[in-house]
């Protein structure tokens, strides 16, 4: 079971905060992974949840080196699917996550933050995916996230060399959809959430869904799956509640 290196609380009405504390660097060892499980099984009834850390310097500096470094290439790959297992139900999950950066987010840290669908850094914030520095690749998501997120050019670039990309940079290429002074991006991050959480959290996850089938249909099977979300979402009441509370002067109540 982990050791209590991922706290999770909530911070206002639908919005929790998962937190990561594994001292030195946050490496994503066993440990986090199973506390991030545990923290998002906890989270179940939020609608946002925000991904941060307390360890000074660093969101989270990438897969445990020390880990991998001990392994055989049968728990490697354990080890690499339990990883990716995480990061993918970040991705799928049923609420709106968002990684608030103010340190370092290298290798896995950086595609822990890329399977969330938004990223708030601060100006003391850097990314980067150095893993052919060891002779690896990113393996975890970041081969397919970066290009989608900055383009094939950039995310080569970013790869290919093993750079840290400086949070005004990475905010310039869309790597990250917020910049925020240093030190401020959980606060930013939560600001964020509170703009959120106000509206329909199935029409939002519907246009995450329909976002990213974007980049995986040709243009006319894109436009019929948007329909489809639209349909989705008037019939399952939620466009009838949005519709009839503006009507009515009055916030929505969506499920
Ligand atoms: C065999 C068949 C396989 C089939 C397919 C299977 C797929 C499997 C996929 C596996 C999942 C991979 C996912 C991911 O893409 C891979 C990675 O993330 S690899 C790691 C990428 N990250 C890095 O390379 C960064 C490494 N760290 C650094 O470069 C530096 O630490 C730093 C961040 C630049 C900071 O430098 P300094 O300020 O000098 O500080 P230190 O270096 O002294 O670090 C302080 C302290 O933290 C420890 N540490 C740092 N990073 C890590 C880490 N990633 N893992 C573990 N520990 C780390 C460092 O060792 C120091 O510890 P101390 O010495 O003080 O005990």
């Amino acid at each position: 079971m982990s050791d209590n290196v991922v706290a999770r609380r909530s911070a206002a009405a639908g919005i929790d905060v998962c937190t990561l504390k594994r001292p030195p660097a946050n490496a994503l060892g066993l440990p986090i992974i199973e506390g991030l499980q545990a923290a998002l099984d906890e989270a179940a009834d939020a609608k946002v949840v925000v991904i941060s850390s307390e360890v000074p310097g660093f969101f989270a500096a990438g897969a445990d080196i020390k880990h991998m470094s001990t392994v055989d290439a049968k728990s490697f790959t354990e080890y690499g699917d339990k990883l990716r297992g995480v990061l993918d139900r970040l991705a799928a999950a049923d609420k709106i996550t968002i990684a608030a950066v103010d340190g370092l987010a290298l290798g896995g840290g950086l595609e822990l933050a890329m399977a969330c669908a938004l990223r708030v850094g601060s100006a003391s914030a850097k990314f980067g995916l150095p893993e052919v520095k060891l002779g690896l690749i990113p393996g975890a998501g970041g081969t397919q996230r970066l290009p989608r997120l900055v383009g094939r050019g950039r995310a080569l670039d970013i790869m290919l060399t093993g750079r840290q990309v400086p949070a005004e940079e990475a905010h310039a290429m869309g790597l990250i959809d917020r910049l925020v002074p240093a030190g401020t991006a959980e606060k930013a991050a939560l600001e964020l959430a509170a703009e959120l959480v106000t509206a329909s959290l199935p029409a939002q996850r519907a246009v995450i869904r329909t976002v990213d089938a974007a980049f995986d249909l040709p243009l006319d099977q894109g436009f019929r799956y948007e329909v489809e979300q639209e349909q989705e979402l008037f019939e399952s009441g939620e466009a009838r509640e949005g519709l009839t509370a503006f009507l009515e002067k009055r916030p929505p109540k969506f499920a």
